[in-house]
């Protein structure tokens, strides 16, 4: 039976980042510790938390759970502004930045400090844990004399390259010297025999040192390390990494991956709302902020098994016009079905030249025969539909985990962030997938397509079924993940 939590039980604060990438892995980390019998409050920005409760489930999946609560602080967005969680260009995340430090964090300090969560029924705050680049997070949990525990939403290979950074500088790695993006990087150990400048993290782009975006993660990175503890949602697969992280991070709990090991422990729960007799793969956490349209899996459940590509870039990503046609021929042009998520807000301008609005018409009829186009999907049950044969990705660390999962090879196009090198390691070390990299036009689209479903398909069917067996067993009772998932919890335990 589950242990839902009571008066005796840690209580602890859970406070994401404020973008849907962020928000999904840290709920699926929330349900976790519910199921485990630890009081929950769960910090959301306000205009987050009202998309959240009109389009996610998130009211019925905790609503069983009476040691969980949710709680909102404001965002600085006024009440007329569009949703927007796309950034279009570098200035974008540098406005987030700044209501980041003007509204965001004064907010969660007068949220902690303040008798809101003191009258708290389920008792007093007993650890913080935050997003790894809150660190303003920790300092509130210093003030406050309790633990904090930095949880880095991103892959274990991106945190290890954000440690890097400053001797990569001081080396003169970056900024890039010129224009050959293939140029190796031999300064971040344990990747010295695949990475080039353009597998680093985009914000090593910028051409100027003092960029905020490049600034925000050397110096969130390395306050990180004041944190008591650090939690992943990663797990063998990045080993190698791991062992590295852990000279900055000693007091480490890899416990990924969370959608697996979440949907291990709600069939074990023989209560939960969620309880399954079937396999982990069958149970879907969706958290969102935009309106899941499930049309899409009647339409999936007509189409032949592993016929179809499912293509999403994510919440934040944004496409241009001319990409957006590039990728839609290559689709066409590959022959075969696809499912393609474009969010309401994900394109740039729409422009009116002739030859776009041309293309558009055509392409329209041509995808009538087997394409299918939402603006949001119930992403992890399509993944494990069996109609599904590839994933077209942006390569963000939540569509990598579930694709690795659901055993589904990927193409890669990344945008921004971790992306970049989450889609080398798939290529290149994990040998999950292709990557796209920088490259976006309908030849290679087609191409890479084509590979993934036909050519390539007999030895990506034995690497991801490899991968999803690693990952099946990191969250088995003896496995890593599950380990480091009971470390956890006896640590959060004895902050109490
Ligand atoms: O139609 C859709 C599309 C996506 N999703 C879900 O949305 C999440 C998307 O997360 P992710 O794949 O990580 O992409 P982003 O939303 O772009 O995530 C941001 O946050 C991630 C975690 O920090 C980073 O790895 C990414 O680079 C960053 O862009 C996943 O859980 C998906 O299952 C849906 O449910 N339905
Ligand atoms: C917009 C980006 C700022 C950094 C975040 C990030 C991370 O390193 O945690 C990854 O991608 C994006 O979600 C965020």
């Amino acid at each position: 039976m589950a242990d839902t939590g009571s008066l005796i039980s840690p209580h602890v604060v859970i406070f994401p980042f404020p973008i849907q990438g962020h928000i999904n892995s840290m709920l699926k980390l929330a349900e976790v510790l519910c199921l485990s019998g630890i009081n929950v409050t769960f910090v959301n920005t306000q205009q987050n938390h009202s998309r959240l409760s009109n389009f996610g489930d998130v009211q019925s999946r905790f609503g069983s759970f009476p040691g969980f609560c949710f709680e909102t602080i404001p965002d600085g967005l006024s009440a007329d502004q569009p949703h927007s969680t796309g950034f279009r260009n570098s200035q974008d995340l540098v406005d987030m930045l700044h209501r980041l430090k003007n509204v965001i964090r004064p907010g969660f300090r007068e949220l902690l400090t303040s008798d809101r969560l003191k009258i708290d029924s389920r008792g007093p705050v007993s650890c913080i844990i935050a997003d790894g680049i809150l660190g303003f997070a920790i300092v509130v949990a210093e003030e406050l004399g309790i633990p904090s525990i930095s949880f880095r939403t991103i892959s274990a290979c991106c945190s290890w390259i954000y440690f890097c950074l400053p001797k990569l500088i001081e080396n003169g790695d970056i900024p890039f010297k010129d224009e050959d993006m293939d140029q190796p990087i031999k300064n971040v150990p344990e990747m010295e025999s695949f990475l080039r400048c353009r597998d680093l993290p985009s914000f090593c782009r910028a051409k100027d040192l003092n960029h905020p975006s490049l600034d925000f993660v050397i110096s969130e990175t390395l306050y990180s390390t004041r944190a008591t503890a650090h939690l992943l949602n990663t797990f063998d697969i990045e080993a190698p990494i791991i062992s590295q992280l852990r000279s900055y991070w000693p007091n480490l709990y890899t416990v990924g991956p969370l959608n697996a090991l979440l949907n291990t422990l709600r069939s074990r729960t023989a209560n939960s709302p969620h309880s399954s007799s079937s396999s982990s793969k069958s149970v879907s956490s969706n958290a969102s902020l935009y309106e899941e349209d499930r049309s899409c899996m009647t339409w999936l459940d007509k189409q032949p098994e592993k016929s179809v590509v499912y293509v999403s870039f994510g919440s934040i990503a944004m496409v241009s016009r001319e990409q957006w046609l590039e990728i839609w021929y290559g689709l066409v042009n590959s022959g075969h079905r696809f499912l393609w998520v474009k969010p309401p807000d994900s394109l740039l301008a729409k422009d009116d030249e002739e030859s776009h609005v041309q293309a558009e018409t055509e392409l329209i009829e041509a995808t009538k025969e087997r394409g299918y186009t939402v603006e949001w999907a119930p992403q992890e049950e399509v993944l494990n539909h069996s109609s599904v044969g590839g994933f077209f990705t942006h390569s963000g660390w939540n569509s990598t985990l579930e694709s690795m999962v659901a055993g589904v090879p990927m193409v890669c196009w990344p945008h921004l962030a971790d992306q970049q090198i989450n889609s080398r390691y798939v290529s290149e070390v994990w040998k999950i997938g292709m990557d796209m990299k920088d490259n976006c036009n309908r030849l290679t689209v087609e191409k890479l397509i084509r590979d993934m479903m036909d050519v390539k398909r007999e030895e990506l069917t034995k690497s991801t079924a490899k991968v999803a067996e690693m990952a099946r067993q990191s969250i088995g009772s003896d496995g890593s993940s599950y380990r480091n998932y009971e470390g956890l919890l006896e640590f959060i335990r004895k902050s109490c």
